[in-house]
């Protein structure tokens, strides 16, 4: 681990570590990068990835793409208006989202995407097999080359994203393989999103993306570099800064993926841990506020297991005397249930 080390203030951390994940070819190197791993998912549940690979062109191309694309006028924008999707796919305007219930609203607007393959292959399993993906991605006339873009960081961001899956299974001390089966078409979303500034008098319930924790098994978030914007909240309560730092990705580990049990050896599947409330440990709340006097653009990947797997506690966390605080349900469903509460459509 380099550069920022967990130091902790009473317990709780005020940084955010970083983890060079580029020599991960033998198996010892990569349980060396899931100790690190585990030490920054337990102690901040948010670390930066160096090393990650993807070439600069690839990013460059990708927010060229976005910038000139969330540049349109709305009504052309409007012509995805991703409510009109079933899986929320498409275009997002400003205030559409509400992810803090306490908020107003998001001052953010979105464009998503999903798994689809750049060059359209036959029988392609993954698109048919995974609950999620069924729909096909909705692609704009305008810019040229957005959807050479999108899928080409779409693509690379999941090689990353297969890699850290097994650190994960690994820091958990579970075989490497543990996750293979649940993970055979796991629904990957890419939401690229422009958030204005905000000057002058703000209204604290509107903020850039309000407090939350993802809901998926983790992130993979590109943030714009030389804009503060994001920030994690530690167990006192202090909101820490989750500063841009060039050639980095962040991390983040949703909350609540650890359970009751409380150690790392009864520590379930990531994906299947969102409804196994853990009250003891840390949650990786966090939100965006632009402030900075300029537009930030930010790339969140979220990776979920399969549709159809069941996200429940593991059979060594529950007991008659602690039984599961909530109802078995599929990873797809949740994440359904989870958006629409997100996106207005039922009331929370
Ligand atoms: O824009 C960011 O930096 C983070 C966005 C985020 O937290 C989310 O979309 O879940
Ligand atoms: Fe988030």
């Amino acid at each position: 681990m380099s550069l920022i080390s967990t130091a902790t203030l009473n317990g709780a951390f005020d940084r955010i570590p970083v983890i060079d994940i580029g020599n991960a070819s033998t198996p010892a190197q990569r349980v060396a990068l899931a100790h690190e791993i585990r030490d920054a998912c337990m102690n901040v549940g948010f670390f930066y990835i160096t090393g990650h690979g993807i070439f600069q062109g690839t990013i460059d191309s990708l927010v060229s793409a976005m910038e000139a694309y969330f540049s349109l006028p709305l009504e052309t924008k409007m012509k995805l208006y991703h409510k009109e999707f079933a899986n929320f796919q498409g275009y997002s305007p400003m205030l559409t989202s509400n992810i803090n219930p306490a908020n107003t609203g998001d001052l953010n607007e979105g464009f998503k995407i999903v798994w689809e393959e750049l060059m359209p292959k036959e029988n392609d399993e993954r698109s048919t097999n995974s609950g999620s993906m069924v729909k096909p991605n909705m692609w704009p006339e305008e810019p040229a080359g957005f959807r050479e873009a999108y899928l080409n960081f779409y693509h690379a961001a999941i090689g990353i994203g297969k890699l850290l899956f097994s650190l994960f299974v690994l820091a958990l001390d579970l075989p490497e393989t543990y996750f293979d089966d649940k993970t055979k078409n796991p629904t990957v979303t890419m939401r690229t999103i422009h958030y204005p500034p905000q000057m002058g008098t703000v209204d604290d319930g509107i903020i850039g993306t309000g407090a939350h924790t993802d809901f998926r098994c983790f992130t993979i978030l590109w943030q714009q570099p030389d804009v503060q914007a994001l920030q994690i909240l530690n167990s006192e309560k202090q909101w820490i800064n989750a500063p841009p730092i060039p050639g980095t990705l962040v991390i983040k580990r949703p909350a609540r993926t650890m359970d009751k049990c409380g150690d790392t050896s009864s520590f379930p599947p990531i994906s299947l841990t969102c409804h196994i409330a853990d009250d003891i440990f840390k949650s990786t709340v966090h939100r965006v506020v632009n402030r900075s006097g300029v537009h930030r653009y930010s790339v969140p990947l979220f990776f979920g297991a399969d549709h159809h797997v069941k996200v429940e506690p593991i059979a060594s966390c529950v007991s008659p005397d602690q039984p599961p605080k909530y109802e078995a349900i599929t990873a797809g469903e949740y994440m359904h249930q989870r958006l629409r509460e997100m996106y207005r459509l039922v009331s929370v």
